[in-house]
């Protein structure tokens, strides 16, 4: 059987607390979806990863400068569950993306469904397929760094943990940075179990202060896999140039 068919569908992501995790997104950046996919498609995901196939381009990070390990985009069509998982997600974080762009005075409006955004993305020359798969052994590491590829940006995306800490690795944490204006940088940990989803911000969000709101920028990355292998399912909402 294709590895694509044994992946089951997404779960509907209506089973989420919206009202409180848009709310945690807003305030702090970040928010953590559990068991956002079931463990059978995570190991289906990562069993994909020597399937040539199914992807577009290969990174080995350390050729770039971007820390160790490496990735591979997926091709168009996507894996279903991949594509089910961006199609759905992005409609529930419009409306937050939407608030940040009016606070940030960007002029960008992003349409209420994913497919309407993709073709803006195709008419500004962005035409490559974002999602990806990561793959880190021992001594492996992502440096902080944000997924931009291109004037058509997003403003969330997602990542999914499809490994589990301290039985299939050790180390690699999931690490987000905020930088505000004028203050030092800010790190956070953020606890994943295998099959949990983080969604957070690509690179600028509003943050409130006492004379309006601020421009802080994010960063992500991942600290060094001491042992063992570790997967990821990364997906972007923008395509790239
Ligand atoms: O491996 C990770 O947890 C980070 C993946 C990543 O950089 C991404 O999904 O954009
Ligand atoms: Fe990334």
């Amino acid at each position: 059987m294709p590895v694509d068919e044994a992946i089951s569908t997404v779960s509907p992501l209506t089973r989420y607390d919206w009202p409180a995790l848009l709310q945690q997104l807003d305030e702090r950046g970040f928010a953590v979806f559990p068991g956002i996919l079931d463990h059978f498609s995570c190991d289906a995901l990562a069993t994909l990863y020597p399937h040539e196939t199914a992807f577009r381009s290969q990174v080995i990070m350390a050729r770039h400068g971007f820390g160790q390990g490496e990735y591979r985009y997926f091709s168009y069509p996507l894996p279903a569950i991949v594509q089910q998982l961006r199609q759905q997600l992005y409609p529930l974080l419009v409306p937050l993306a939407n608030h940040w762009a009016t606070r940030l005075r960007l002029p960008q409006h992003f349409p209420a469904e994913h497919q309407h955004f993709i073709t803006q993305c195709h008419q500004a020359g962005q035409c490559r397929p974002t999602p990806l798969l990561l793959r880190y052994g021992q001594g492996d590491y992502n440096c902080l760094h944000q997924d931009l590829y291109g004037e058509q940006v997003f403003p969330l995306q997602l990542a999914v943990l499809l490994s589990e800490p301290e039985e299939d690795f050790q180390g690699g944490e999931f690490v987000l940075t905020e930088q505000r204006p004028r203050m030092q940088s800010r790190a956070q940990v953020v606890r994943l179990n295998k099959s949990d989803g983080v969604v957070f911000a690509v690179s600028a969000r509003p943050v409130k202060g006492s004379r309006g709101d601020y421009r802080v920028l994010q960063r992500h990355g991942v600290s060094e896999v001491t042992a063992g292998r570790r997967f990821t399912l990364g997906i972007i909402f923008h395509d790239a140039a």
